[in-house]
């Protein structure tokens, strides 16, 4: 890909197995929303991933996939219509089934920051960026004038938001100027975890980069980060390991460096992504994907999926890192039965 990894994120092990208790164990997360004559839209399906400190894990598929859900999921902030299953551990809280005050009080900006999706929106119109930062900084770390207005000024730099801005109100700001304001908000209270929905939505390619070494240097300061992106170029340059969805399911877990380089992914729908991207062969995966409120029995890539045999009729279950009946590598090791035999040459 066009980008190259920081220095630092190059020097990072390959093997980036947890070695301490995550920050944040999801387990079987399930969302879904309840329709007008009973209807259910499966949002997000039986995810299940760690996250340990000082790791980033992006997670990245299609518009639709149900990523930004599985983000509000994590915070509380579903709307009525859903229903959700499975849990979702911050230490000893269960977000799933925490109630609203403990969210608001304890968990929200302060265990969990959050960059979100739309930052316009999630910015308070009527105040300026520089008094949003200050009230933060005063609830969430007790900073005081006259210490604050430098607190303010080394928050917003932290985010590249220009000091020369702070006196804005937020419909005063380029999109990629809201960003950053969010960015700067969400890292405030120092959270142990940081949940960043398209951080680098509307960033020109240099503030692409500030931003993900930002967020990367708050991931090696020894915070968890849970990237939403569509920006697999961001993704490589911050993450340690990638989590695909389809169609509401996390269908690959990887290293980092593994899905980017080689081995290079391993389900059929990753190694589409990769090669949809400009800077590899600009081939568009055939197809679209499945409605969320009718979705097939088995797995749900099939219908676009070269590979796809009898066996896809039937929901793949997650083993070793991904959810597909042929993946490449055990195709080749013959653990199942193989349906393109002039694949199996070993390669
Ligand atoms: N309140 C809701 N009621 C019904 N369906 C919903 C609701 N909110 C989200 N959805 C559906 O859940 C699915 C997943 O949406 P989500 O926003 O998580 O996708 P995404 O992967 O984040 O895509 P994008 O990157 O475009 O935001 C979509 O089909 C969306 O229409």
């Amino acid at each position: 890909m066009s980008d190259a990894r920081p220095a630092e994120a190059a020097a990072r092990p390959a093997d980036t197995a947890p070695a301490t208790a995550p920050v944040l164990a999801v387990r079987d997360l399930s969302v879904r929303f309840r329709m007008r004559g009973g209807r259910h839209i499966a949002a997000v399906t039986a995810a299940t991933f760690d996250l340990p400190a000082g790791e980033c894990l992006a997670l990245v598929g299609e518009s639709g996939c149900g990523k930004s859900v599985l983000a509000s999921a994590l915070l509380g902030l579903l709307p009525g219509n859903a229903q959700t299953a499975g849990r979702a551990l911050l230490g000893d809280t269960d977000l799933l089934a925490a109630d609203e005050k403990t969210l608001a009080r304890t968990v929200r900006g302060r265990r969990v920051g959050l960059v979100p999706q739309s930052p316009a929106a999630h910015l308070t119109p009527v105040r300026t960026v520089g008094d949003q930062l200050g009230e933060t900084l005063r609830e969430l770390t007790g900073v005081r004038k006259p210490d604050l207005d430098k607190a303010v000024l080394a928050a917003a730099e932290r985010a590249s938001f220009p000091a020369g801005h702070l006196d804005r109100y937020p419909h005063e700001l380029s999109g990629g100027l809201a960003q950053r304001a969010a960015t700067a908000l969400a890292l405030v209270g120092d959270a142990p975890l940081l949940l960043a929905d398209e951080p680098t939505t509307g960033l020109d390619r240099d503030l692409v980069h500030r931003t993900v070494d930002e967020l990367r240097r708050h991931v090696d300061a020894g915070h968890a980060l849970l990237m939403i992106t569509h920006d697999l170029a961001a993704a490589e340059r911050v993450a340690d390991r990638i989590a695909v969805m389809y169609a509401g399911r996390v269908v690959e877990l990887a290293d980092a460096r593994a899905f980017f380089g080689a081995p290079g992914p391993r389900h059929p729908y990753a190694r589409g992504l990769l090669a949809a991207l400009p800077e590899r062969d600009f081939t568009p995966i055939p197809g679209m994907p499945p409605e969320l409120g009718d979705l097939p029995r088995g797995c749900a890539f099939a219908a676009r999926c070269a590979h796809a045999a009898e066996a896809c009729d039937a929901q793949p279950v997650f083993a070793d890192g991904i959810a597909c009946h042929y993946p490449p590598d055990r195709r080749a090791a013959g653990r199942a039965p193989h349906p393109f035999p002039e694949e199996h040459t070993g390669a």
